[in-house]
């Protein structure tokens, strides 16, 4: 059963660059506890949707249309002027422009703990047993280097911790497993799903083009086109009855992918 207030609520959002329309009155709302994926081919508005809702659109974007966080309106607020009971998480592929390069993992991520509170000690300690729940050996090792010193898929699970420890009624992860391989992908998005979508933890937006690694994570899904929501439902019925083209070709394309691998073999190998 969905709670009666939205975390979010995106209404007629319409985006364009130079008077070319990109997105096309886009529509729709998540609900705490929920876990719905954005999905679609390049280029078909996703990541701009959710830039939108970030309140990280680039100057030269046009914007229309209403967005409220928890019932606030953020329309024509950024991200950095946004009040703190409706900033949102952001996880993005790009794990190098995420983190500062020039300070420790410790020092950004024992940051958010200190803001709710903590002294820098506790925050040190709150920072590495986070770690510790995303599988993450060794963390006071981890905390004391910069990320240039970890592997692609550590960042990630570093930005995940960022993420998680902002405490956001909302975290949007935008492609957050394309550039890793595939077991730590797998990882990744199990960590994704055991940390977001219940009670005490952030509602999920997950966009990706990828509809296996969106039906291992999210429970319902909207399917963007040339910047409209083109499709939207339950994610088992779209995956068992998918009634526009583009949803079905994702279908068949994913099902081929699937059969193509000896994925049981491959599942099995991958520690919980
Ligand atoms: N800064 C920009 N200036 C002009 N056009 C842009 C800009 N950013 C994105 N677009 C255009 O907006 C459309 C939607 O882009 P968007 O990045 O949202 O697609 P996407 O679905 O996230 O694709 P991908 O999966 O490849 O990231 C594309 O046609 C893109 O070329």
């Amino acid at each position: 059963m969905l709670s009666a207030s939205p975390v979010l609520s995106v209404r007629d959002l319409r985006l364009s660059f130079h008077q070319r329309p990109v997105v096309h009155n886009v529509t729709f709302d998540l609900y705490p506890g929920e876990r719905v994926c954005l999905l679609g081919p390049s280029g078909s508005g996703k990541s701009l949707t959710a830039r939108a809702v970030l309140g990280l659109l680039p100057a030269t974007a046009a914007a229309h249309g209403h967005i409220t966080v928890l019932n606030h309106d953020v329309s024509t607020i950024p991200a950095a002027r946004r009040a703190p009971a409706t900033r949102l998480s952001y996880v993005a592929q790009d794990t190098f422009t995420a983190l500062n390069p020039l300070v420790s993992i410790g020092a950004q991520l024992q940051r958010p703990f200190q803001q709710q509170g903590l002294s820098t000690r506790a925050a040190r300690q709150a920072a590495a047993e986070l770690l510790e729940r995303l599988h993450l050996p060794d963390p006071h090792s981890l905390l004391r280097r910069s990320p240039a010193e970890l592997s692609g898929g550590q960042r990630q699970r570093i930005c995940l911790a960022l993420a998680f420890a902002c405490r956001t009624p909302l975290l949007i992860a935008d492609e957050p497993t394309t550039a890793l391989d595939t077991i730590t992908q797998a990882r990744t998005l199990d960590l994704l799903r055991q940390h977001t979508g219940h009670p005490a933890a952030p509602a999920l937006l997950f966009i990706t083009h990828d509809l296996t690694a969106a039906a291992h994570v999210c429970t319902r899904a909207l399917v963007m086109d040339r910047g409209t929501i083109v499709e939207r439902g339950p994610l088992p019925d779209l995956l068992a009855t998918p009634q526009h083209p583009l949803t079905r070709e994702m279908v068949t394309l994913s099902v081929a992918a699937t059969r193509t691998l000896p994925v049981r073999s491959v599942q099995r190998a991958v520690p919980a």
